[in-house]
């Protein structure tokens, strides 16, 4: 994970970055009351917490917050800021949201909203145990916040490059289940070319990665559409690992000879199409996330009528 892209404005120390970390929200610690873990994250820990009086409200609001390990490289911290100024400037309904960042000494805290329906992955794995056969069509519409975000994402330049189940999150606020996406630990800006091209081979997402990203390491918005298609299988499958049983190896070979994931028992021969236009060769080939929205929804809208309404003239 890191590496240093071709045409993006790095910070080249943590002295020049943190000349501009002032125009981060910073977070007096005090405020902040870190609980129980979460989990572990590309970096370090995740944990629970409560940061006091946001926006002057008397109840302290639930966070997480995202820690750094003290003994770690100036390359982790950077990218560490890194994903720090690149949520700072993300707000969207389908971004998680980030509040701030917090030094101190040499402990440095990167706090967003907290989603208490935690990560997409999680959440599709238990719906496998539930015996109410969740709908198609709930499935489509969580599809669909994710390619609203990443739709945003596309238009603002920003690179994921580790778009999957597990860096989306839930919230079950009130009826309606929103999806967001939640970690920025790989993303890129990209800069003068929309491209980012990755040295070095730390450890990458080859299972959802497209050909052209894991042999010449060319990273643009359409690597992040084959991404989502192998996320949309992920959905489908509710939660299983792509390529079961194959190796990353097996994979980078199964995939540069045309091989492709197959249909996943629940899923619609329509949305199947979507996603193996997602996964061109040519990335030129490929639907942007306007395009992917427009398909999704058309074709919930289709499920739509042809479960209650048989008279509404959709065409499908
Ligand atoms: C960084 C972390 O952020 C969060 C995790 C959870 C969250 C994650 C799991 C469970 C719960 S919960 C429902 O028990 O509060 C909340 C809720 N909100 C977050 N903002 C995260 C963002 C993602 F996009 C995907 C996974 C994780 N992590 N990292 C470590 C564990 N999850």
């Amino acid at each position: 994970i890191g590496g240093n892209s071709v045409n993006s404005p790095l910070y080249t120390s943590i002295e020049e970055y943190e000349k501009v970390q002032s125009d981060i929200h910073s977070i007096a610690r005090h405020k902040l009351t870190v609980q129980r873990l979460l989990g572990k994250g590309a970096f370090g820990e995740v944990y629970y917490g409560l940061l006091a009086d946001v926006a002057h409200s008397e109840v302290p609001t639930p966070v997480a917050v995202k820690t750094l390990p003290t003994l770690c490289s100036d390359q982790t911290k950077l990218d560490f800021f890194m994903e720090a100024v690149m949520l700072s400037k993300l707000k969207h309904p389908n971004i998680v949201k980030f509040i701030g960042i917090s030094i101190e000494g040499s402990s440095i805290l990167l706090v967003t909203e907290l989603m208490d329906g935690g990560d997409l992955r999680s959440y599709l794995r238990c719906l496998r145990t539930k015996l109410n056969d969740i709908a198609t069509k709930e499935l489509i519409l969580l599809c669909i916040d994710v390619a609203t975000g990443c739709q945003y994402l596309e238009e603002h330049g920003c690179i994921h490059r580790d778009l999957a189940t597990r860096n989306c999150l839930l919230s079950e606020k009130g009826s309606r289940t929103i999806v967001k996406v939640g970690d920025f630990g790989m993303s890129r800006l990209t800069g003068r070319t929309n491209y980012y091209r990755k040295k070095g081979t730390a450890l990458v997402p080859v299972k959802w990665m497209s050909p052209e990203a894991f042999i010449d390491g060319v990273f643009t918005s359409k690597t992040d559409v084959w991404s989502y298609g192998v996320l949309l299988w992920e959905v489908f499958s509710l939660g299983h690992v792509p390529y079961p049983g194959k190796s990353n190896e097996e994979v980078m070979q199964f995939v540069k000879h045309g091989g492709r994931l197959p249909k996943p028992e629940i899923c619609t021969e329509k949305i199947y199409q979507l996603m193996t236009n997602c996964w061109a060769d040519d990335s030129r080939l490929r639907p942007n996330f306007t395009t992917i929205k427009e398909k999704l929804t058309s074709i919930e809208q289709c499920d739509n009528n042809s479960t209650s309404n048989p008279y509404l003239s959709v065409p499908c």
